[in-house]
């Protein structure tokens, strides 16, 4: 429990579940890392600093980052910058996500970085989440309400939002800028929406993934499926809990 025994500070679990992945998946055998972005991730590239600088280990490992803000964070903690030209083949991504659901279904781009978050993750042999307790849900939609975004070129925003309603229902709604006039714009100078499914409708988010996907004007979406095995939790009750992808029934 926190000090109170009452609900530990949401950074607090971050911190947590970022820490314990780290420690658990990170050894002198992982060459090439893949650093995710948000605000769980900063507590990631914390402690892979701490055991670089401090505890002189891990003196060899490359980060490959997933946005300008992680690229930042590797440059800011001294770590060796890589990327995929040079280190197409990743050990372990590590990335934080908006929420997960039991099927270990992801939405992923609350921070506009989905596209070269799914690059980097498919690089990676092992994908790993990181995130707190209110990120954990039965089904997609429980605890995220700001929708699955979807990384959109800026002249297809329109046709593409049409159709994604016409398709699968909601309504795909174009992300706007704090402190900027108009559209947030990516890292990779695309636009963005964030589909607001119909939260009581049964989707096969596979399926919808890979028709979105297909939708000309679509660079990438925030649904990721069957791509992370374990996500590591913190928990109110200052736990961390590890959940693990389940297996096909034909391969366990
Ligand atoms: O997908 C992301 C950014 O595009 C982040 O990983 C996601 O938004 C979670 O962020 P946080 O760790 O701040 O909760």
């Amino acid at each position: 429990m926190g000090d109170k025994g009452d609900k530990i500070a949401l950074d607090e679990a971050k911190k947590m579940a970022a820490y314990a992945a780290v420690d658990q998946w990170i050894t002198e055998d992982t060459k090439v890392v893949g650093i995710g972005s948000g605000s769980t991730i900063v507590y990631a590239v914390e402690r892979l600093a701490q055991r670089v600088w401090k505890e002189g280990q891990l003196g060899d490992m490359i980060c490959v980052p997933t946005s300008f803000q992680s690229r930042l964070l590797i440059l800011d903690h001294n770590l060796n910058l890589g990327d995929l030209d040079r280190n197409p083949f990743i050990d372990v991504c590590i990335d934080g996500a908006d929420e997960v659901d039991s099927q270990m279904v992801l939405i992923k781009g609350g921070g506009g970085c989905l596209m070269q978050e799914k690059i980097v993750a498919s690089c990676a042999k092992t994908f790993i989440i990181v995130a707190d307790y209110t990120k954990k849900s039965l089904r997609l939609g429980e605890q995220w309400c700001k929708g699955i975004p979807i990384e959109v070129s800026p002249m297809a925003h329109v046709p593409v939002k049409l159709k994604i309603e016409a398709l699968f229902g909601g309504e795909a709604e174009l992300r706007m800028a704090f402190r900027k006039a108009g559209p947030i714009v990516t890292d990779n100078g695309n636009f963005l929406l964030d589909w607001k499914f119909v939260a009581k409708r049964e989707y096969d988010w596979d399926e919808v993934n890979r028709v979105i996907t297909l939708l000309p004007g679509v660079l990438e979406t925030g649904l990721f499926v069957n791509m992370a095995i374990k996500s590591y939790f913190g928990m109110a009750d200052g736990t961390v809990k590890v959940q693990n992808k389940s297996l096909p029934a034909d391969c366990q």
